[in-house]
């Protein structure tokens, strides 16, 4: 065995929450060391959707260029029909998000993992080993141990203060932690059937759920040039059954899809389910994406929810190991990122219930629910409720945080485009048509520096000042002026940590924070 490699972070599984949460802590310096069991990259499609949130949180490690060659824009509405083609229920995926993308794209997994990658290799302290199976995890009250076996049999210890499991729904990291899973009992299994059209072809909604019990169909995008099929497979048929290519070819025959105008790139049997870990920390031990949660795929928000555990985590493990904050901070990940997640899949099983009908009758009174108005309201998209945020403002303020900061066009120092790309981004205090940091004692003003934020005089474009960041498509005149405030302060996955109605109340929101920061401290120094 060689000496042991010792490492800040391990991440185990190098999917994108792998790639997303290494890429984030590389960028600070961090060592983080990557071990992924398999030696190239998976190549076949996956996750095909994502929103405006993860589309900002990739702008952080991708350039802008690169995310819009690997993604397509939704142009309609995301359609449920009966067996008719009668929609049922109309959900809009076209509109722009707030963050400064669409709301809702579609990719292609393998163009996405290539430059995520791109991002981790140009991170020096990023130590990226594939082929590396975790076989042996200790973990000690100052350290974890883990071995990996390579493929060639060569086995390598390795050491570090945290390590994160992004393995997956069969986590190792996961099977070395106490756990408990709440499962919600759904489950069901779908053909997914990934093909490239050769020849020009409309998919008019770009997204469609045919609730059809005979064959529960989902026809999607795969990102650019490619679609996706899922066929729920019917009681009685078994995923044996549906392994081969010839059953796929047959059931996209009335789609009128065949080999002479699409290619197949890739056909499997999915299980489809609904679970989660109750806990996503224990110790020096994190659970990330598909090792935490499994959502059924209708709101597309599988890979998302991972990509956010990543965001999480990064931005307070970076703190704690600056040693701005004590590793209880972490317990706020699964605080918050727990029950934002069982939302998100609360709403998938609501799709779910549509289209996963087998019986003609069943799915005749659903279509009467839905047709009739008489059904129940489509559930809203969650927002951050506990954990690291300010809740001391008026009732108003205190109801935006845990919201999602906007990011719009600026212009700055010469320079012109999104946001986080011009001014910068980590925490940013920004102030509308103020410097932030006016009123701010120097001690806040260090504080503020030591967690690594941005400070943001923005501007009006009718009004522009030299220093100042230019608010060139009004996107954050709208946001001051709507919600009625001076003053904000955005953390670095970018929910809004507080905010102030009036500027001169900024220094007991900054004081907030810095007791939230240093309450974790000294409650681990009186431990
Ligand atoms: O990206 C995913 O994991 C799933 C996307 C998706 C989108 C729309 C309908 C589906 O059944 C899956």
């Amino acid at each position: 065995m060689t000496n042991t490699h010792a490492y800040d972070v391990i991440v185990i599984g190098y999917g994108p929450v792998g790639k997303m949460v290494s890429a984030l802590l590389g960028q600070k310096g961090w060592n983080v060391g990557v071990f992924e069991r398999y030696d190239r990259p998976y190549g076949l499609p996956r996750a095909v959707k994502y929103d405006h949130e993860i589309t900002r949180l990739l702008q952080k490690i991708c350039p802008v260029e690169d995310i819009q060659r690997i993604s397509v824009k939704v142009p309609d509405n995301y359609v449920w029909c009966n067996a008719d083609r009668v929609p049922l229920l109309e959900i809009d995926w076209s509109q722009d998000g707030i963050s400064g993308w669409p709301a809702d794209m579609l990719f292609n997994q393998a163009e996405l993992e290539t430059i995520m990658n791109e991002a981790c290799e140009s991170l020096p302290s990023v130590d990226i080993n594939l082929g590396y199976n975790a076989i042996h995890l200790n973990e000690h009250e100052d350290q974890v141990n883990v071995l990996f076996k390579s493929i060639n049999g060569e086995v390598i210890n390795t050491a570090a203060k945290y390590v994160i499991g992004c393995d997956g729904a069969n986590s190792f990291v996961r099977d070395n932690m106490e756990h408990t899973i709440t499962d919600l009992g759904f489950y069901n299994d779908f053909l997914i059937v990934d093909i490239i059209p050769t020849e020009d072809m409309e998919f008019k909604p770009m997204n469609l759920q045919v609730c059809d019990p005979k064959r529960p169909t989902t026809c999607v995008s795969g990102g650019p040039g490619r679609r996706r099929w899922e066929f729920m497979l019917l009681p009685g048929e078994t995923k044996e059954e549906f392994k081969s290519e010839e059953v796929a070819w047959d059931l996209l025959k009335s789609w009128g899809i065949h080999p002479g105008n699409a290619k197949m790139e890739r056909h499997a049997v999915y299980t489809f389910k609904a679970k989660w870990v109750d806990q996503w920390r224990k110790n020096r031990l994190f659970l990330a994406g598909d090792a935490a949660h499994l959502t059924p795929p209708f709101m597309g928000q599988g890979m998302s929810s991972g990509i956010r555990d990543a965001a999480n985590l990064a931005w307070k493990m970076d703190l704690l190991l600056k040693g701005v904050t004590d590793d209880s901070i972490l317990d706020t990940y699964t605080e918050e990122r727990k029950p934002h997640m069982e939302k998100l899949i609360e709403a998938a099983i609501y799709l779910g219930k549509i289209i996963c009908t087998t019986d003609v009758e069943r799915a005749k009174q659903r279509d009467e629910q839905f047709l009739s108005g008489n059904f129940p309201p489509f559930p809203a998209f969650p927002t951050l409720t506990e954990g690291v945020f300010d809740r001391s403002g008026s009732e108003k303020e205190a109801g935006l945080t845990g919201h999602l900061s906007p990011q719009g066009i600026v212009e700055h120092n010469g320079q012109s485009g999104l946001f986080d790309n011009v001014v910068g981004q980590g925490w940013v205090l920004m102030g509308w048509n103020h410097d932030p940091k006016e009123g701010l004692t120097e001690q806040q003003i260090q504080m503020l520096e030591d967690i690594g934020a941005v400070f943001a005089k923005v501007v009006p474009k009718a009004q522009p000042e030299p220093a100042a960041v230019i608010d060139t498509d009004g996107t954050y005149e709208a946001f001051f002026r709507t919600n009625g405030i001076e003053v904000a302060l955005f953390r670095p996955d970018f929910y809004i940590y507080g905010v102030r109605g009036q500027k001169e109340e900024l220094p007991t929101l900054i004081q907030g924070l810095s007791e939230q920061l240093t309450q974790q401290t000294n409650l681990a120094n009186a431990r």
